[in-house]
């Protein structure tokens, strides 16, 4: 017996594979929005500039819920106090409905707006491998005149890696004398494992020579700055989506398992402190991120 494929069954096969890899981008992106790397309004802003795409697809029940603090019984009150029917997808979302959907988010998570008043201190944040080491090269490379800071650590060298170039590798009596001595200008422990900090002394120099300053660190190193020196300029380096960090963690190979784990637990809480800096900048392109950084604190 002969088996023949009719066009209307290829159609089918290939209408049901188009299916499936909507659903895996629609999981994606709600993912991005559940992890932080892209904030609801950015996903209805896509979904509405092209119904057709995987973000107007989306039916807003699925989109609320991908918002953290969202369960299901939030959602339903929020849609019947917008006036928004549980069916609708995004991209089919009325004039009306848009406005108060982005109204509403807007209340509940305000966009970070860029202050007034930054000073040439520039702390450059972000997850675990999002790139911040690959972007603040690339800046220094293009921009010699910006002054890359080169933090302490008691974090032993990676292979390649050049005492003074990449970290002063100290061990835990030289940080706890450096911290004593005041030499440092912020210190944490991150990924609950080794110590980093950032002598203050090249700094200052750099600053009184009239140079801008790129301080690369984590999180609380970036609030111990702002702290100390409100004027500070603080960007955080976002990755394109969630998947591609976690690529990008797994590409660059230094970790095992464990570590990787460990390190996505704290990219989480990072990605979730976002909103307390000035500028965000997607590392999609290395080039194009370092050209943005550049050019919001030149
Ligand atoms: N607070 C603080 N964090 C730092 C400093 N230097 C590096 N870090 C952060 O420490 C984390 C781990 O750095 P590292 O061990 O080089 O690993 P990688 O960022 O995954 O390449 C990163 O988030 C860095 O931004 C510093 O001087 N102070
Ligand atoms: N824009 C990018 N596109 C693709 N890969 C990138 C990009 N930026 C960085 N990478 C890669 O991602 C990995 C992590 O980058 P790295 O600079 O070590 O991150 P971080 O310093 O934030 O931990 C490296 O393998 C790097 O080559």
């Amino acid at each position: 017996m002969t088996e023949r494929q009719g066009p209307p069954e290829v159609d089918r096969v290939a209408a049901s594979r188009r299916a499936v890899a909507a659903r895996r981008e629609r999981a994606s992106l709600k993912r991005d929005v559940t992890t932080r790397v892209i904030t609801p309004q950015e996903l209805l802003r896509r979904a509405l500039a092209d119904p057709a795409s995987p973000a107007g697809a989306m039916r807003v029940t699925e989109f609320l819920t991908s918002i953290p603090a969202i369960g299901e019984g939030k959602r339903d009150r929020i849609l019947h106090d917008l006036g928004i029917s549980p069916v609708k997808r995004l991209g089919g979302l009325g004039a009306r409905q848009r406005r108060a959907l982005l109204d509403f988010l807007d209340r509940r998570w305000p966009e970070p707006r860029p202050r007034a008043g930054r000073s040439r201190l520039v702390v450059l944040a972000g997850p675990t491998a999002v790139g911040k080491g690959t972007v603040a090269a690339q800046v220094r490379k293009r921009h010699p005149e910006i002054h890359l800071s080169v933090s302490a650590t008691t974090r032993p060298p990676r292979p390649g890696e050049v005492e003074g170039e990449h970290y002063f590798f100290v061990d835990d009596a030289e940080f706890d004398r450096l911290i004593a001595s005041g030499e440092l200008l912020e210190h944490a422990t991150v990924h609950n494992r080794y110590r980093y900090g950032t002598p203050r002394k090249p700094i200052v120099r750099a600053l009184e020579d009239g140079r801008t300053v790129l301080l690369e660190i984590d999180l609380q190193g970036a609030r111990q700055v702002r702290a100390a020196e409100p004027s500070a300029t603080l960007v955080f380096l976002l990755p394109p989506s969630w998947d591609e960090l976690v690529q990008r963690l797994v590409g660059r190979g230094t970790e095992g398992e464990e570590e990787r784990a460990r390190r996505l637990r704290t990219a989480k809480v990072e990605l979730a402190a976002q909103g307390e800096f000035d500028y965000r900048v997607v590392n999609d392109h290395v080039e194009r991120a370092a050209d943005e950084v550049v050019s919001l604190v030149t």
